[in-house]
């Protein structure tokens, strides 16, 4: 018998999940199966296994009541799978590794730069980095490859990468990074592939939705803006997160609630966004089910639309006008009422959802008149990673 051709697991840590994929390397890279872990630190966790020949999946509740539980139910799971003894290289989805952006073996120095920056992030680059640990731990012999979500932005013009506080802060690496690049990277290879080179080279705007939630302005095929800003955290309102916050509330709130530097992050990063707003839930599921009798739930909703809608228009400005919307993770890629929410009444700048084709999720779902056409494009940022991790090292 031939020996088994290599496959790469690519390990990617969200805030509210952490999803899997296993891809055989032949011509192309073939995926075995995908899951992920759901609603971590939520009620209601589970884990949902795809096996990608027979498209079929289960889902197991899991016990996840924070990301150090999930990380150790995923590795222990992914062991007893058969497939896992031709694993042959591993790639880890990292969000933020400052000045580390290309893909990069993980070496220990680059675990340490990475430990250095975690408070940079602390809803995604702690899971990380524990993925990354116990994977060591695990298979010490196993390459493992570090692929950062801020490599798609990095040649924005460098008036989107300045923040507007003393020049000597961006010499140590105090600028608009962006966040999901792995994401972007890949929806615009599969926009150029579904729409074609001139499509993809035109005016783009490209709205990431999910638990984290952000936009890209691209044009050329390149990043020109993005809503994230230094860490994650900025920019749109998100599941936990505020997006973009007066400066002057985050002194007025340190003073008034006596808050350490390291509390103030936490609660920016963890009881903000949708859930601060609904008290009740992170997740968009349940606020769209409870939106009719919780007016905090519809508030928070009507937010995440208003600021969304919001960033598109100034995007637009940005770019000189609008060829293409792309809506991609969780929420982007599930709820029409989301999508059609934020195009309402964007008719002026081109963009005209038609009704049918919005819900049912189809991947053109503006009229066939509308000057901008509207996709709705599934993300992979487990294939953009394989693909990264084979070029780097297989
Ligand atoms: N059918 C749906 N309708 C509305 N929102 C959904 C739907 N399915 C998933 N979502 C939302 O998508 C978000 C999770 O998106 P995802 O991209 O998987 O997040 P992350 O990668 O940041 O963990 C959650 O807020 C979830 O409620
Ligand atoms: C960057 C970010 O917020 O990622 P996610 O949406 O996966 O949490
Ligand atoms: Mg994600």
């Amino acid at each position: 018998m031939p020996p088994k051709e290599p496959h790469i697991l690519s390990l990617n840590g969200g805030s509210s999940s952490i999803k899997f994929a296993i891809f055989r390397v032949a011509d192309t890279l073939v995926r075995e199966l995908h899951g992920q872990i759901d609603r971590i630190g939520m009620p209601g966790s589970s884990m949902t296994v795809t096996n990608a020949a027979t498209r079929q999946s289960s889902q197991l509740d899991v016990a996840a009541p924070d990301q150090a539980a999930a990380v150790t139910y995923l590795l222990n799971w992914l062991e007893q799978q058969p497939i896992f003894e031709f694993v042959a290289a591993v790639g880890h989805r990292v969000v933020h590794g400052m000045h580390h952006v290309d893909p990069e073996l993980i070496t220990p120095e680059l675990l340490i730069d990475l430990r250095r920056v975690t408070s940079l992030d602390p809803d995604h680059l702690p899971a990380e980095i524990a993925l990354i640990d116990a994977m060591q731990q695990r298979h010490p012999t196993l390459p493992q490859v570090a692929c950062f979500d801020t490599a798609f932005h990095q040649n924005m013009p460098h008036v989107a990468q300045l923040l507007a506080i003393p020049r000597r802060f961006e010499a140590q690496g105090i600028r608009r990074y962006g966040f999901h690049g792995l994401s972007y990277a890949y929806l615009l290879g599969e926009l150029t592939h579904l729409a074609g080179t001139a499509a993809a080279e035109g005016r783009v705007i490209v709205a990431h939705l999910g638990s984290g939630a952000s936009l890209a302005a691209v044009h050329g095929g390149k990043g020109i803006d993005t809503t994230m800003g230094f860490t994650p955290t900025g920019g749109l309102p998100m599941g936990t997160r505020p997006g973009d916050l007066d400066p002057g509330v985050m002194a007025f709130l340190m003073q008034s609630e006596q808050m350490t530097p390291g509390q103030f992050n936490q609660f920016i990063n963890h009881d903000c966004g949708l859930l601060g707003l609904s008290e009740t839930s992170a997740d968009m599921r349940d606020l769209l089910a409870n939106q009719a009798n919780d007016s905090r739930a519809a508030a928070a909703v009507s937010l995440f639309c208003y600021q969304t809608k919001k960033a598109i228009g100034a995007f637009a400005a940005v770019l000189n006008g609008l060829d293409t919307l792309v809506f991609s993770g969780g929420i982007g890629e599930q709820s029409p009422e989301i999508r059609h929410r934020i195009c309402h009444g964007m008719a002026y700048l081109g963009i005209k959802l038609n009704i049918q084709r919005n819900e049912e999720n189809a991947s053109i779902v503006s009229t066939d008149d509308s000057r901008v056409t509207v996709w709705v494009i599934p993300t992979d940022e487990e294939l953009m990673m394989a693909r990264l991790v084979r070029t780097k090292i297989l």
